[in-house]
């Protein structure tokens, strides 16, 4: 131990480096904060945000000292169903890594295979490398990531686009971090058979089905957020219609949430307009039992499919 200490080539060996105010100056603390405060659930994963931000804070102290001179290897996969917030965390993600000085800009980028890879020969090139440049000094998060791999088709242009992307990963990972997104058994066998992938990604981040209680609250604050609320007996209602809605196919979590949420929203719109009477503040807020009641779901109907992609 004393003899790595003897072994660090800097004059301020004994100097020490307060861990918590980094966290606090680098304004973090304020970004841990708010994302307690407006994701919902998520236990894990906070979880695992925070591991990261202290290994990333750990790295920066130690370069310091000059113990370590490697830029950390960044790049993520998020599993989990649609709507888990995986995309809603990718956000928060880079504003943390651009906090830490990890990436120059710190905005994101969310692509699917079609922004990467073209449909003729010679295209798919420039639109991968296009994209890369626009997500320089931020996060790329390439949803469905595994599309990008079609074995079935031996002269796919996914793989083209995969060459400069593990590349690009490899060379530029001191500013740009990639985030491959999608369902956990397909991106298990996309590592399996990318293992260029597998090995330039550290951190991998499950994200759980929401429980009923979880979607609810989403809703609640999806609704707080635009300065809705729901009437009492229009809470009933939605805690009913989350029940039957994620029984049935197709459900996405937040997303169908949200989706629920703008069409009651469509159906009090209406419902205040056919009234023909002036409306008061309160009932331009609030949202009423029959504006959930009327979707399809409650009456064995299937809500909305395919579901509105927000
Ligand atoms: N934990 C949460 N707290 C509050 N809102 C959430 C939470 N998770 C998801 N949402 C909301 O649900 C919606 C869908 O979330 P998001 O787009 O992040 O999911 P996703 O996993 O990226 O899904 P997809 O890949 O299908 O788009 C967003 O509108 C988001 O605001």
């Amino acid at each position: 131990m004393d003899a790595l200490i003897d072994d660090v080539k800097t004059t301020n060996a004994n100097e020490a480096v307060d861990l918590a105010a980094e966290f606090n100056n680098s304004g973090l603390a304020e970004v841990f904060d708010e994302l307690d405060r407006d994701l919902i659930g998520l236990v894990p994963v906070k979880q695992r945000l925070r591991e990261i931000a202290a290994l990333l804070l750990v790295d920066r102290a130690r370069a310091r000292f000059g113990l370590n001179a490697v830029s950390p290897t960044l790049h993520m996969s998020f599993t989990g169903n649609p709507g888990t917030g995986k995309t809603t965390v990718a956000l928060r993600m880079a504003e943390i890594l651009h906090r830490l000085g990890y990436v120059r800009k710190g905005h994101l980028v969310t692509v699917t295979r079609d922004d990467l890879v073209g449909q003729y020969i010679g295209h798919t090139a420039p639109k991968t490398k296009e994209i890369l440049k626009r997500a320089m000094g931020g996060v790329l998060f390439i949803d469905e990531a595994y599309y990008l791999y079609r074995p079935e088709n031996e002269r796919d242009y996914g793989q083209e686009a995969i060459e400069i992307l593990l590349q690009v990963m490899e060379n530029q990972r001191d500013d740009l971090v990639v985030i491959l997104a999608g369902y956990a058994d397909r991106m298990e066998r996309f590592f399996m058979a990318n293992p260029g992938f597998r090995s330039r990604v550290a951190h991998h981040i499950d994200f759980p089905d929401y429980s009923h209680g979880e979607l609810f609250a989403i809703g609640d604050r999806i609704l707080a957020g635009m300065s809705y609320k729901l009437a009492p007996e229009a809470s009933e209602a939605f805690a009913r219609y989350i029940e039957l809605r994620a029984a049935q196919p197709h459900f996405a979590n937040g997303r169908s949430v949200r989706n629920a949420l703008d069409r009651a929203r469509l159906r009090q719109a209406n419902r205040l307009f056919a009234a023909g009477k002036p409306v008061t503040a309160k009932d331009l807020v609030t949202i009423e039992a029959g504006d959930i009641l009327a979707s399809r779901v409650f009456s064995g109907g299937i809500d909305s499919y395919p579901p509105l992609k927000t």
